[in-house]
């Protein structure tokens, strides 16, 4: 059976480095890199298969449209692999006020960041076996509501709640989930989201991480089956101050008792 690697958003960002982390240190055959940017994709593949020999397979996809998950789900169905990891870093956010904002940008948000990472996620598990693993990019703004920032901040709540709860689910068949929360990192994500709030990003823009450092953070808590992974000192404090422990915590208080009662 082959062994294979997803990700997603793996045309730019943090995605496209945990991709090339994924092909230079992880036993697998291939390598599926999705993205709507076809050019994008194209280059990576050949960076990837030229300096490390992984095979790739490109498939440019709009993963709010549902169809694209169904290309996937069949993919995945006529191949029948096995899922050694799982990247979901598709994700966008843009920022201003909620209420005079455009409605279909928001929706938008939640179909990529919540939906897609869902289904995605959902469809995957079936392929997956002990030793495989998920790596949900999330964010620390999924511990604070942040009033201006308030649908992608949900968005991230969605994620890191549902990864912290099927880290615990998934655990009885060895698969690890991790949610990485990084602060600000120099991408493109601010090109997008700076359309509204330059202020507010000039502010982040002092925290502001490299992409390589945050990659290498990931991938390092991911190896260590680090249910949250916060990259830096700063964001660390930061998520403890808004409540990492506490979550932490009754995640597992919750499975205790469920496992008690089920
Ligand atoms: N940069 C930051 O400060 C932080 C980012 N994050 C999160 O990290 C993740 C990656 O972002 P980052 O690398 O920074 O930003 P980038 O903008 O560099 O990357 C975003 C990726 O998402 C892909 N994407 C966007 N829309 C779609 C779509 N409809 N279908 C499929 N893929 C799509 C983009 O590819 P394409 O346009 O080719 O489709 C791109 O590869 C996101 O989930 C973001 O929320 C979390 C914390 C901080
Ligand atoms: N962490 C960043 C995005 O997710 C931010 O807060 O801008």
């Amino acid at each position: 059976m082959k062994n294979i690697g997803i990700v997603t958003g793996a045309s730019s960002g943090l995605g496209k480095g945990i991709a090339i982390e994924i092909a230079k240190g992880f036993d697998i055959d291939e390598l599926w890199l999705i993205a709507r940017r076809k050019e994008r994709l194209v280059e990576l593949g050949k960076e990837i298969y030229e300096n490390y020999g992984v095979n790739v397979v490109l498939m440019s996809l709009d993963l709010i449209d549902e169809k694209s998950l169904q290309k996937i789900s069949e993919r995945l169905e006529s191949q029948k692999p096995n899922i050694k990891i799982l990247v979901n870093s598709s994700g966008f956010g843009v920022m201003g006020d909620s209420s005079e904002m455009n409605r279909k940008v928001q929706e938008d948000m939640i179909l990529l960041n919540c939906k897609a990472l869902f289904s995605l996620t959902n469809i995957c598990t079936n392929y997956m076996s002990r030793g495989s693993g998920i790596l949900q990019i999330a964010s620390v703004a999924g511990f604070c509501p942040q009033p201006y920032f308030a649908v992608y901040s949900a968005t991230k709540a969605f994620v890191l709640s549902y990864s912290m709860a099927l880290s615990k689910e998934l655990k009885k068949r060895g698969i690890s989930v991790s949610a990485l929360c990084p602060g600000p990192v120099n991408t493109e994500f601010f090109d997008i989201c700076e359309r509204d709030a330059k202020m507010e990003n000039m502010i982040k823009k002092m925290f502001i991480k490299s992409p390589n450092f945050v990659v290498k953070r990931a991938i390092k808590g991911y190896l260590k089956k680090k249910t949250v992974i916060v990259p830096g000192i700063t964001m660390k404090l930061l998520s403890i101050i808004e409540g990492l422990y506490i979550k932490q915590l009754s995640s597992i208080l919750a499975y205790k008792i469920y496992k008690k009662f089920n």
